[in-house]
């Protein structure tokens, strides 16, 4: 994915004799200008302006600015403050219906949380805020994990400067606020040249090997609140998804943008994301394949994402899995609180809606789920933090009946979730794409926390819950075994007990 040949040099030295910034990056810088300098610039009220300029992928011309995740790449090593925050993501149509895919530094403006109006409701309809939530806002501050202090509760960020590609379009854009950016008239269109880096960041040198890894809970923990959760099912049937966390500890930085560019050539049909909010913080990465909703106009879609096979290893094991995952009445439970719930969610907060009958298959490059989904027609009136509201978390991450779920897993769960499982992805006037948050992992330093969590019901057992898990997180883990691709560390046997356990505990 990223390799480490793929750099910002090999573009200035390819498309350009003369020195400075290549066009589409001279040309921008220029508009800015233009547009800072005007009289009418410094008054007037509030507004978002998007300057943007388009090239060609392919065409050789830029080079060094044809691929997102290669442009970030290319600033790593820079950490100005107002190169934060770092953002990339990509739909999860992306590869296969040429999907927009977008690399963002900086901050135009912030809303915090969902109380803000986004002043992109002013301007083009490409606008994106980009951003997340938090998966529990009343999480209790004195048990907060300090790494996720710098991504607040939830915010979406007008980027300053965006690099977005689109199939084989381009687009460099420039998001002012105006009147308050008439002042940068000087140091911002500076600041835009300044974003083709000459000097790219190069090898890192040998990869960071695995040293540690240890889960929380351990199984023993976790054996004990999922009996005591199935045992309550038993009386009163319902839903809650736990959740764990593994911490790998490296002996040199994990690389996280390499780390992602791995992951998302392992894991396509899937939402990619990267969120570093500060300079010297933790970078919050995943592939999530689940959709919590997109809305195009007023038209809204979304899906029932839940129950978990992996992929199997010849045609005939596959569909096996395929069968016992749609014949299990566990996993159709798992499912059917997460559906039903979406439903009347969504009934609320719709002039009409279709949901799919039944329950069909979530085919992943490796592992599969039972999905259903539903698309409708926003009242008037309705917003998107009204459907974030109604919809996060729906019982595929957080379980059911909602509240009470919640509140057992803040009881419960012995660490801080984050972002994880929290909406992640964009808002803009005329649209908005919002995946949940899972799959994911947050990095910083030499430690990779990843998250994930399995639906615990009735029929659960603490050893498969376990085992379910740990094939959710060997995305992750595989990329990181690949010492060629990833830049972390190379195949190494992971000091992890849970197989023995899990073998002492399902056997
Ligand atoms: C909660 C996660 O995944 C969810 C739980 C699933 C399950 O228990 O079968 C399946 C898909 C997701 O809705 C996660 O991956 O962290
Ligand atoms: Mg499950």
């Amino acid at each position: 994915m990223i390799g480490h040949g793929h750099t910002a040099s090999e573009g200035f030295s390819a498309s350009s004799e003369a020195a400075g910034p290549v066009r589409p990056v001279r040309e921008l810088a220029g508009l800015v200008r233009e547009l800072l300098l005007r009289p009418e610039s410094r008054g007037g009220e509030r507004r978002a302006v998007r300057l943007a300029v388009e090239f060609s992928a392919g065409a050789g011309e830029v080079p060094s600015l044809e691929t997102p995740l290669g442009w970030l790449f290319s600033l790593k090593n820079r950490t100005e403050a107002q190169l934060f925050p770092k953002v990339y993501w990509s739909g999860r149509e992306a590869a296969r219906r040429g999907g927009r895919e977008s690399a963002a530094v900086g901050a135009a403006h912030r809303a915090d949380g969902l109380q803000a109006t986004l002043l992109a409701a002013a301007d083009s309809p490409e606008t994106r805020y980009y951003g997340g939530l938090r998966f529990d806002s009343g999480y209790p501050e004195e048990r907060r994990d300090a790494r996720w202090s710098g991504f607040g509760d939830g915010s979406f960020v007008l980027p300053r400067v965006e690099l977005s590609r689109d199939d084989g379009l381009c687009v460099l854009s420039c998001n002012l606020v105006l009147p308050d950016d008439a002042k940068y008239a000087e140091s911002l269109p500076a600041f835009v040249e300044g974003l083709m880096a000459e000097d790219p960041a190069g090898p890192d040198g040998a990869a960071p090997r695995l040293v540690a890894r240890r889960d929380r809970p351990d199984f023993e923990g976790w054996s004990r609140e999922v009996e005591r959760a199935v045992e309550e099912f038993r009386e009163r049937p319902g839903k809650v998804v736990f959740a764990r966390r593994a911490d790998l500890d490296f002996d040199g930085d994990l690389d996280a943008l390499s780390l992602l560019g791995s992951l998302k050539a392992a894991t396509p049909g899937c939402f990619h994301f990267y969120f570093e909010p500060e300079p010297g913080g933790a970078a919050f990465i995943g592939a999530t394949p689940e959709r919590l909703y997109g809305r195009e106009g007023r038209a809204v879609r979304s899906e029932a994402v839940a129950g978990t096979r992996p992929r199997g290893a010849s045609a005939a094991d596959d569909d096996g899995l395929l069968e016992e995952l749609l014949g299990s009445e566990k996993d159709r439970a798992e499912q059917r609180y997460v559906r039903d719930s979406i439903e009347r969610d969504l009934r609320k907060l719709c002039a009409a809606l279709t949901v799919e009958e039944g329950v069909s298959e979530m085919k992943l490059a490796s592992r599969r789920h039972l999905v259903s989904r539903f698309r409708g027609t926003l009242a008037e009136g309705v917003t998107d933090a009204d459907v974030i509201r109604a919809l996060h978390p729906t019982p595929a991450v957080g379980g059911y009946p909602k509240g009470e779920a919640i509140l057992r897993l803040r009881d419960s769960e012995p660490f801080d979730r984050g972002w994880y499982a929290g909406p992640v992805g964009w808002l803009s006037r005329d649209a908005a794409e919002l995946a949940v948050g899972i799959r994911s992992g947050l990095v910083g330093g030499s430690r990779l926390s990843l998250f994930s969590g399995a639906g615990i019901v009735a029929g659960s057992t603490p050893g498969g819950e376990w085992a379910e898990i740990e094939q959710k997180i060997s995305d992750f883990i595989l990329v990181l075994g690949d010492g060629e691709s990833s830049g972390a560390a190379p195949a190494v046997a992971l000091p992890h007990d849970a197989p023995d356990s899990l073998e002492r505990a399902t056997g």
